[in-house]
């Protein structure tokens, strides 16, 4: 599936990950909206980014990936501005341990609110062109990070939603694939802020940043450039990618069944 031409949609797109999802969107053709709960990061974005490729490619909405209201509102005016949807990225997300709530909210109903939100405007059965939705988890939805325990959970639950909506796509025809997302650690403001986030775990920061040390950081840019194969290859459905400054991998996991 070429990016050419094609209509996408990216939560949390106003920094970090989702801007560079979004500027590489637009690089490869895609008309793309902003969705973001932060007005000012969003909008400058999305008016310098309109500059570069052009106002009819980019549209940004101010949305709360908790609030339905907003979300369905949100699917409606890009239909309406658009005329359809083909990419949909799931990436909006916090850590903050001394929000637990918010932190689930956030991360995982956001993402399985989007996921079928979407759906019902991407799938073939329905009316819709088919597609691909894109959710970014993280590496601690691979494995535990010590001093977030409520982000590994969500990140895990994301993983799982993402594997399971895959097999439930291919085998219900909807036509819309299902790709998770784990990078390492990445620089941008949620990495920069986990210090003041991490709450009754913040005696093990040090411990992270060990894990930081040995792991090494990369830019968002490096690790977006990594995820084109599996927004375009057709072949790529309930995959969870692994995306470390060392390179990438394809997760497997122990088979169920005997
Ligand atoms: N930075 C890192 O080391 C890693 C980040 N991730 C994940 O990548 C995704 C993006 O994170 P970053 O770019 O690092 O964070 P960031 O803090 O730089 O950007 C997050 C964006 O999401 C927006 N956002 C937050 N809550 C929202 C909500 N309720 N509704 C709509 N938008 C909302 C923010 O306003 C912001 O623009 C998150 O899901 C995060 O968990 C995954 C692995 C590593
Ligand atoms: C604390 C900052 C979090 C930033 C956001 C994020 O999602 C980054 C995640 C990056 C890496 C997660 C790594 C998890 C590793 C665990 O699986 C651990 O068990 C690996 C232990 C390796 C070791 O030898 O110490």
């Amino acid at each position: 599936m070429a990016l050419v031409g094609k209509i996408a949609a990216v939560t949390g797109a106003g920094k970090g990950i989702g801007q560079a999802l979004t500027e590489t969107l637009l690089k490869n053709g895609a008309k793309v909206a902003l969705l973001d709960v932060n007005e000012a990061a969003g909008k400058s974005l999305a008016e310098a980014l309109g500059k570069q490729y052009g106002q009819d490619k980019v549209l940004f909405i101010n949305c709360n990936v908790e609030s339905d209201e907003q979300m369905k509102a949100a699917f409606q005016k890009i239909i309406e501005t658009f005329e359809a949807i083909d990419i949909f990225c799931n990436n909006a997300g916090i850590l903050n341990e001394t929000q637990w709530e918010k932190t689930i909210s956030i991360n995982l109903m956001g993402v399985i609110r989007g996921a079928y939100l979407a759906l019902e405007h991407m799938n073939k059965l329905t009316g819709g062109r088919g597609g691909v939705i894109l959710n970014t988890a993280s590496m601690a939805g691979l494995g535990p990070l010590l001093s977030c325990p409520a982000y590994t959970a969500s990140k895990h639950g994301v993983v799982g939603f993402t594997r399971a909506m895959g097999a439930a796509s291919a085998a219900s025809g909807y036509g819309v694939r299902f790709n998770a997302l784990c990078p390492g650690f990445v620089q941008t403001d949620l990495f920069n802020n986990i210090q003041g986030n991490l709450g009754q775990f913040s005696h093990l920061r040090d411990a992270a940043q060990l894990l930081i040390d040995k792991m090494g950081t990369m830019t968002a840019s490096e690790v977006v450039e990594c995820v084109i194969e599996l927004l375009t290859d057709e072949t790529k459905n309930g995959e969870v990618f692994y995306v470390y400054p060392q390179g990438t991998s394809y997760v497997t996991f122990p088979s169920m069944v005997k």
